[in-house]
């Protein structure tokens, strides 16, 4: 796939969101060096064929099919096609090109991304719901195309940049590390009351509003211990989540002769994204610079288990492994839209998710490992049913 004399040709799935826009910033610093195949987005039309404009992408799709005339209308006499649709999506997918980077939010990204790894290509994933939902899927698609698949999520990055030249079979630790989001400050008393609002100011990160929830929930934490299982091949024993409010410590690996490789550096997403655009080389990035004797101190504690319900429900879904990863993930999606539509409360999230894997074991089929693309498809649309009955008997019958 890679053309060493010509430009590199790049995709960006999720480019109109934070990641998607961390990513055009790195290229749109040296556009020579690229060629801009497709932008991909949803509802932001105008930052969709703005970006496809001015890097001269050959084709930006929206996933919603209503806002294509829209899209039309805005990039008409750029010389950019427009599409869209999920048909869309998957045909931009296959648009021969050297980098994808996979930043749709939630299950949505899967599709698209195994799609492209058909094409042998390397597909730069901060889609973590792809791993948590598919994830022996995902990496087996890979192997058999030939594509790579290299972490863009930051402790992921971090592990990846740890175990260079490193034997796996001398790690005996993962260790990732969690802001604590943006509730960590309150009392665990007064979390059921948090707002969408609340929950969603990071206090490190910037990142799309979904994510960053997540973080204040730890469904984030959550699912990077899972992803963390999936994309390093590790057993769920050897990965463990510390709470780091600073943020500045992504991921530490620890080996079997007891040293602690940690990965810092400031919250800033172009240093992993650019990781991923220019692996396996380094090449000068534009993020801050650590000055450690002003940090003067790092600070770690353990995540404590009542706060963060979401944590042992990971630990649950890593052994019983099949198609609870995809359940778990689109309960969690059903849940955070009920939460953000003001249905349920903050600490309800963790209840739905429990529930809707409780309810999906009965006939014990949630260990039984899916058998493709199609079969993880209809498993999410089951979970994602069986959540939204959670959440209508819960709104029937509050609590007293
Ligand atoms: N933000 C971050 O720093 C980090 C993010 N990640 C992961 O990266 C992914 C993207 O996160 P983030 O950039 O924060 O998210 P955002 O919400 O900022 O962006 C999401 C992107 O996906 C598009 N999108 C939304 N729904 C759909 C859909 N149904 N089909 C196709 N496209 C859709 C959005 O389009 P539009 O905006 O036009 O509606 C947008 O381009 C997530 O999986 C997240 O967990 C991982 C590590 C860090
Ligand atoms: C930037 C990134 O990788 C996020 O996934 C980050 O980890 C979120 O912060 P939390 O540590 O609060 O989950
Ligand atoms: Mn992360």
């Amino acid at each position: 796939m890679t053309r060493p004399s010509a430009k590199r040709r790049v995709s960006i799935f999720g480019a109109t969101g934070s990641i998607g826009q961390n990513t055009i910033d790195l290229i749109a610093r040296d556009l020579e060096a690229y060629e801009v195949v497709a932008l991909t987005g949803a509802r932001n039309i105008a930052q969709l064929a703005a970006d496809a404009r001015r890097l001269s992408a050959r084709i930006a799709v929206t996933a919603e099919e209503g806002l294509l005339p829209e899209l039309r209308a805005a990039l008409e006499g750029s010389g950019v096609q427009a599409a869209a649709g999920e048909a869309a999506l998957l045909e931009a997918a296959d648009m021969p090109a050297d980098w994808i980077m996979s930043a749709i939010v939630g299950a949505a990204g899967l599709a698209p991304g195994f799609r492209a790894l058909r094409h042998g290509t390397t597909l730069a994933l901060a889609n973590k719901e792809s791993l948590v939902t598919a994830g022996p899927l995902l990496m087996a698609e890979a192997r058999k195309y030939g594509a790579t698949i290299l972490p863009v999520d930051s402790e992921h990055s971090a592990v990846f940049q740890a175990l260079v030249g490193e034997d796996m079979a001398t790690v005996e630790r993962i260790i990732i590390t969690a802001s604590g989001g943006g509730l960590r400050d309150w009392p665990e008393s007064a979390l059921a009351t948090a707002t969408p609002a609340d929950a969603g100011a990071h206090p490190n990160w910037d990142m799309g509003q979904r994510i960053t929830i997540d973080s204040a929930s730890m469904f984030n934490k959550a699912m990077e211990l899972i992803e963390t299982k999936e994309f390093f091949g590790v057993p769920a024993a050897m990965i463990e989540a510390v709470v780091h409010p600073q943020s500045l410590i992504h991921a530490l690996v620890g080996f079997n002769d007891g040293a602690l490789m940690a990965h810092l550096g400031p919250p800033d997403m172009r240093h992993a994204i650019g990781y991923a655009l220019h692996h396996p080389d380094r090449t000068h990035l534009p993020v801050a610079r650590l000055d450690l004797a002003q940090i003067a101190t790092l600070e770690f504690h353990a995540p404590s288990p009542t706060r963060y319900p979401a944590l042992q429900i990971a630990r649950e879904v890593m052994e019983t492994g099949g198609k609870s990863g995809c359940v778990f993930n689109a309960a969690k999606e059903i849940a955070l839209d009920g939460f953000l539509a003001g249905q349920i409360g903050f600490m309800d999230m963790s209840g739905i998710v429990s529930a809707t894997l409780d309810a999906m074991s009965s006939d014990n089929s949630l260990s039984i490992a899916p058998v493709g693309l199609e079969d993880v498809l209809q498993t999410d649309q089951i979970a994602r049913d069986m959540a939204l009955d959670q959440i209508r008997s819960r709104i029937e019958q509050p609590k007293a």
